[in-house]
């Protein structure tokens, strides 16, 4: 058992908390770890842990240790074994100090941001002396190859998955649950979570004229707007409405576990940024990934080293409709062209991902080499 502290500062978005919230999970669960999980944004965490207490400097969450990262609250902390720096969030210099003190010194490691671009592997692993103190820093590259960092992904995950998709009277109750009893008699399922896009409404007018009935399920969030618009009404949590063959079911934000039963329970997922995206990997059905913009376009790099890495097992139609989405401008009468292969193309990548480590265990191995 090691000590671990792991510090996350919300950019915007969820992304930043949701995969640091998961590994700091996964590390205590599986790996008997005492994490101490630093958030410098309660507010936003407790979108993905409601129980939490906004307020508590200090609190004790999932059996983590979670505390509120304000000025000054790392003040004479002492440092655990593993410091994790979330996405390059700096340390206060006091922390470093104390980090330089210790003894043996910690092994401190930058989680970057996931990209299947060829240089991260070069970077992987790679180290960085502290300009001042007698430390060295790593850097963690998550990505899709072996000789990255890996990807996210808990253990029993993928059993979890297995029973869910096998079992229709549990996706039956889940649809209940949530509302949406329609789902069932749906020829297709889709879940939409993606940011502002002006291909929205092509891809709703085409669904409302598929020939069999289509469940678009989508949690609040920043998309609808776009879906509002399109149905001519703004739409909250709760709504539901039909137009041709589409039913569109407005969800609140859901808990991460029943989102991933959502991602499960759907035919088809839009998804966004990082860690939707790597947990629509897991539900092993296609997926079109809204990348989160970058400045200079960075991000259509990020898309293509990633679209690559699918040419063995995805049409290049597919593969192109990622790209039009990811323009704003998607060719919606081709969305389900060549869906057998599409369908088996996605699990036959879903396979081939999970026949790899997953990120926590390389970053245990990693840790314990040092
Ligand atoms: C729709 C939905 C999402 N989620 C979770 C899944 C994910 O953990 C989280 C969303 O995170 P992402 O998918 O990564 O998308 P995001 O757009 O929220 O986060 C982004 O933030 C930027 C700052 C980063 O640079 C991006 O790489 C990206 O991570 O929300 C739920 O728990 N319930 C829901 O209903």
């Amino acid at each position: 058992m090691k000590t671990i502290d792991l510090f996350c500062t919300v950019i915007d978005n969820f992304g930043d908390i949701g995969v640091c919230r998961r590994l700091a999970l996964q590390l205590h669960r599986e790996y008997g770890h005492a994490v101490r999980l630093w958030v410098d944004d309660l507010a936003s965490f407790s979108r993905l842990a409601p129980e939490l207490d906004t307020r508590a400097a200090v609190q004790s969450w999932q059996g983590l240790e979670v505390r509120h990262w304000v000025e000054g609250a790392a003040d004479g902390v002492i440092p655990a074994d593993i410091i994790i720096e979330g996405f390059g969030c700096r340390l206060p210099e006091s922390f470093l100090n104390a980090m330089a003190q210790k003894q043996p010194a910690p092994v401190w490691l930058n989680l970057e941001y996931l990209s299947a671009e060829d240089w991260t592997l070069g970077c992987h692993g790679l180290t960085s002396p502290h300009p001042r103190l007698p430390l060295r820093q790593h850097f963690f590259f998550p990505g899709f190859d072996p000789r990255s960092g890996g990807l996210l992904r808990e253990r029993d995950l993928l059993t979890r998955r297995d029973a869910f998709q096998r079992d229709p009277a549990t996706q039956r109750a889940f649809w209940d649950y949530l509302h949406c009893p329609e789902a069932m008699q749906a020829g297709k399922r889709i879940s939409l979570f993606a940011y502002e896009n002006p291909a929205v409404p092509a891809l709703l007018t085409q669904l409302a004229g598929e020939s069999e009935p289509v469940l678009l399920a989508v949690p609040e969030g920043r998309v609808l707007a776009e879906v509002s618009r399109w149905c001519g009404r703004e739409l909250r949590a709760g709504d539901h409405l039909t137009q041709g063959s589409l039913s569109i079911a407005v969800l609140p934000f859901l808990s991460p576990d029943d989102y991933d039963r959502l991602l499960w329970a759907c035919d088809l997922n839009f998804v966004r940024g990082e860690d939707s995206f790597i947990r629509a990997h897991w539900a092993g059905r296609p997926l079109v990934w809204h990348i989160y913009p970058q400045d200079d376009a960075a991000h259509m790099v990020k898309l293509e080293a990633w679209l690559a890495l699918c040419r063995e097992s995805l049409p290049a139609s597919w593969l192109e409709l990622q790209r039009q989405w990811n323009h704003g401008a998607i060719d919606a009468a081709g969305l389900f062209r060549a869906w057998p292969e599409v369908i088996r193309g996605s699990a036959a990548f879903c396979r081939h991902l999970s026949d790899q480590s997953d990120l926590a265990a390389r970053l245990e191995e990693f840790c314990a080499e040092r």
